[in-house]
């Protein structure tokens, strides 16, 4: 399936539209099967989204939340992707969700991932919708160009890989390339003129594209509804 650009005149539509869709996969989600999986991203892109979505009509008894990627720091740290969704989204209603957090008191993710991914087995599967985001680098979760795991953390058949990512500060633990493709939906979630045209850079026909952008690897393996959510 192609990719879909929905394109909003403020970062406020985007946030309080991409609500209204992200709802509308849980509630079919829920309708359907009795509950439903969400991953969502970190940086600092969706936490006027979380609160957005935080308001949505959903029984979130019935709904499982994780993060796609997460830097491997305490909950409390100011880096945590796990503060700024506690923050933003799993207050008022939406606290009655499920929190699976993908950090644990090991030193390193690379000893904490079986515990993740042991906890990650509570996450319907396949996802219902998952939400990536992007780095100006092209790349997305923690799928780094470069990052000397990267090729693992794309073919594992695990649902989580360790990651050193070559220039950011935390080591990071990250869903799979395989686990985030088999997601029922993927939703792009950018902003700014700069990520508009790196994206679009990386979608060209270029052969190119598919090694230097991990944004563009992820995509390309996405077998189910794909789109992109865009404010300048
Ligand atoms: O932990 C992270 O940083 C993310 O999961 C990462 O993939 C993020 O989505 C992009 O780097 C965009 O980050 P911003 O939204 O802060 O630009």
């Amino acid at each position: 399936m192609s990719l879909q650009w929905h394109e909003f005149a403020s970062k406020e539509q985007l946030d309080a539209q991409l609500a209204v869709t992200l709802a509308n996969d849980l509630n079919a989600a829920i309708a359907a099967r009795g509950k439903a999986g969400i991953a969502v991203s970190g940086g600092r892109t969706p936490a006027g989204m979380f609160k957005a979505l935080g308001e949505q009509a959903i029984d979130w008894s019935k709904v499982v939340i994780t993060l796609v990627d997460e830097r491997w720091v305490p909950v409390d740290h100011a880096d945590s992707n796990e503060r700024t969704v506690r923050q933003n989204l799993l207050v008022g209603p939406a606290a009655a969700a499920t929190f699976i957090s993908p950090v644990s008191s090991a030193a390193t993710p690379h000893e904490g991932a079986a515990e993740i991914e042991a906890r990650l087995a509570a996450l319907p599967a396949p996802i219902d919708v998952l939400i990536l985001g992007m780095g100006d680098d092209g790349h997305t979760a923690s799928l780094f160009p470069n990052a000397e795991e990267l090729e693992a953390a794309c073919a594992s058949t695990a649902l989580v890989a360790a990651v050193t990512p070559p220039a950011a500060p935390h080591k990071r633990i990250t869903l799979t390339l395989p686990t985030i493709a088999k997601a029922r939906h993927v939703v792009v979630h950018i902003t700014g003129d700069g990520k508009k045209s790196l994206l679009e850079t990386a979608m060209t026909e270029q052969k190119t594209a598919v090694e230097q952008y991990p944004i563009r690897r992820v995509l390309d393996q996405v077998a189910g509804p794909k789109d992109v959510f865009w404010a300048a």
